[in-house]
Formats: C-alpha cells, structure tokens, sequence
C-alpha cells in the first residue's frame, strides 16, 4: 500500500463520472464531500496487499495515528488514490480494505470521510505547508 498524507484545512471533492464498469454504490449525499481541519489519507492498494489486506488494514492505521498525532488532525480523509503504484490490487480488494480502514479508524475515535471509490473525482485541497504537511508512506505486508 502506498499513502501520501496531506494535513490541509481542507479537502472537498465532487463524483464526476464513473471510472470502473461497477463502482462502489453511493448515495445522492456522497456525490460531494468536504472536511476542514483534515488529514487527507490518499492510497493505493497495491498487488502485494492482497496476501493479507487485515495486516495492511493494521499497518496503515499505526502510521495515519502516528501522522494524525503529530499533526495534530483528529480527522481523517481516505481518498482511494489509483495514480501511487503501478502495481494495483483488484478493485474489490481495494474496495474492502478501504472500507475495514475507515471502520478502524472510527474505532479509534477519528472524524473520518472516504471518499468514492471507482468514480473520475474532482477535488480541492489546500495543504497548509508546514514540515509536517506532506508525508508519504508504503506499507507491505510481512506475508
Ligand atoms: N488498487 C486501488 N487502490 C485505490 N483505488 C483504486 C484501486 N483500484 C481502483 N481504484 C479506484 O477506481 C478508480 C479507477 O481505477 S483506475 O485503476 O484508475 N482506472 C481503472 O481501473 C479503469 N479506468 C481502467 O483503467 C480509481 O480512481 C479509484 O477510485
């Protein structure tokens, strides 16, 4: 899994069109999006993910806790991001792990976002350039 990590004040985003034949269901409400005050999570889900996604799922919840606590973020954006890897898993494997993310990340207590996943999104975002700002992150499961 790859993860760029982008403290912003805020990231907003709009459903454009379809990117994938079957992308996820979403209602009229997730069209759209926006948190302010954010840490936006952008993540491909690659190949070698697939050989233990709930590892992966584990991994990248330490390293957004580590990030979002040194930034100070109590809120969390997962932004499913096709473009940090060559290597991509399969959409639905993506899809799950994403999901469970999301889930932990509620667990332990975030404001938390996921933006859409299979659709051409159009986004704006505004880092707010400090050291800390912009981090990025692989993770691999140990297998
Ligand atoms: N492995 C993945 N990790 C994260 N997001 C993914 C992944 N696979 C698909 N997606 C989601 O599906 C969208 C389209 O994926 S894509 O690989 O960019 N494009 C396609 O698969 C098709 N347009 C054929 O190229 C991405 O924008 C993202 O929302």
């Amino acid at each position: 899994m790859r993860m760029l990590l982008i403290h912003s004040d805020y990231l907003e985003y709009e459903v454009k069109d379809r990117a994938l034949k079957n992308p996820e269901p979403i209602s009229e409400e997730q069209k759209k999006g926006r948190l302010d005050e954010v840490l936006a999570v952008f993540i491909s889900v690659e190949k070698v993910d697939e050989t233990n996604p709930e590892e992966v799922v584990e991994k990248a919840l330490t390293e957004i806790k580590d990030v979002a606590g040194q930034v100070k973020a109590n809120r969390v954006f997962v932004y499913p991001f096709a473009h940090l890897s060559s290597e991509l898993a399969k959409p639905d494997v993506a899809l799950d792990v994403l999901r469970k993310l999301e889930e932990r990340l509620r667990d332990e207590g975030f404001e938390v976002k996921r933006a859409p996943f299979g659709y051409y999104k159009a986004f704006k975002l505004s880092c707010k350039g400090h050291p800390l700002a912009e981090l990025s992150r692989t993770i691999v499961p140990t297998g």
